[in-house]
């Protein structure tokens, strides 16, 4: 049995609704929970909150900003979700601009995140691009239309938030990249934890030909990818990664075969990267999720704190179902 001391009114509800505690209006709850109920709790306690990068104190107004975004329509961002396998696929679908992302597609990005960390049963997601290529960035007509300094940091705070939630989320995430992923399409498949491409794929920071630098998080992340010296080579000449690039400096981790779209199979892609992501999602979700967890804490944290999130998750599958049944076999590892 564990122990979950809970503080906000949003974690009494959460304890309350797996144990049926009654709470004490604005005191602290004290809730015994079973380990299946530590489980659930534990992203409320701790570092991977869902809780925004930002806050008020920075300006950070989400309500605010999703009505500006609303106000740039067009395309979707479709979420669907595979009870079965425990694998998702959510596909940037604004075809007729390349996938780029209207600030309405900004505000569904974040809306299906959110729904993506309600799904307690996932394990795998796969993140592409409608019609056979990935995305090409934001939208430039509503980056014209929003091209004075206030809004461009609302854009970026927002856009951070999304992309980076994305990334915590307790699910093992490829970027499925087909034909361009441009300025902040490339941002987008740093937040995967895996990028695989297509044999034709070109992977391209143009932020320099723009007169920027990315500002989803993309140079954070793309920094932790390859390292500092292959970012700065990637950002200061926007150069084109093919998938033979991309391997040798670790921005993809696998290339697709040749053959699908000739084919007339537009699914193929997807179906080669299902395969390829199942070899890290087989098993139950509550080890797959905890992996990826502790991944989550040793990228972002400093050690002692990822030592501790690592101990927090490790409680989590201790002596579990899938711990038990293990140890109740003969087991062998050859
Ligand atoms: C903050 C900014 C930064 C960020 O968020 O980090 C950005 O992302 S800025 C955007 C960066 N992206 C671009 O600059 C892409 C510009 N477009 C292209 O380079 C090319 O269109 C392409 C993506 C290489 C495709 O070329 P091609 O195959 O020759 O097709 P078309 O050029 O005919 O494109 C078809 C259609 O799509 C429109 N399109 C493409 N990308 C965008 C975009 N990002 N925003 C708006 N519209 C886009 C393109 O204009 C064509 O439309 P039509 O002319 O109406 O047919």
């Amino acid at each position: 049995m564990g122990v979950c001391i809970s503080t906000t009114q949003r974690d009494m509800l959460w304890c309350g609704t797996v144990t049926q505690q009654t709470a004490h209006k604005n005191t602290m709850v004290i809730c015994v929970l079973g380990r299946y109920l530590l489980k659930s709790s534990l992203c409320s306690r701790s570092w991977c909150r869902k809780s925004s990068l930002y806050s008020a104190g920075h300006g950070f107004q989400p309500e605010e900003i999703r009505e500006k975004l609303r106000a740039y329509p067009g395309g979707a961002v479709d979420l669907l979700t595979q009870g079965d396998t425990g694998l998702a696929v959510l596909t940037v679908n604004n075809p007729s601009r390349m996938n780029a992302f209207s600030g309405a597609m900004m505000v569904e990005l974040e809306e299906r995140v959110s729904q993506l960390e309600s799904w307690t049963q996932g394990k795998g997601l796969i993140v592409r691009g409608a019609a056979g290529t990935f995305c090409s960035g934001s939208d430039l007509n509503a980056v014209r239309a929003m091209s004075n300094p206030q809004d461009g940091m609302k854009m970026c705070m927002f856009m951070q938030d999304a992309l980076t939630r994305l990334q915590r989320l307790p699910l093992v995430s490829v970027a499925l990249v087909e034909g361009r992923a441009l300025g902040g399409g490339s941002e987008l498949s740093t937040a995967c934890d895996f990028r695989l491409m297509t044999p034709d794929s070109v992977i391209q920071f143009v932020h320099k030909h723009m007169g920027l630098v990315p500002g989803w998080g993309g140079a954070a992340r793309l920094v932790r990818l390859v390292g500092d010296r292959h970012a700065l080579r990637l950002l200061g000449g926007a150069l084109k990664v093919d998938p033979e690039l991309g391997l040798r400096i670790g921005l993809a981790d696998g290339v697709l075969e040749e053959g699908a779209p000739q084919d007339g199979d537009e699914g193929a892609a997807l179906r080669q990267a299902e395969e390829w992501l199942s070899r890290y999602t087989k098993g139950p979700a509550e080890v797959i999720r905890a992996a990826k967890r502790v991944v989550s804490s040793g990228r972002e944290l400093p050690l002692t704190e990822a030592l501790r999130a690592e101990k927090e998750v490790f409680g989590t599958v201790w002596g579990g179902e899938a711990n038990l049944g293990a140890l109740a076999g003969k087991t062998k590892h050859k």
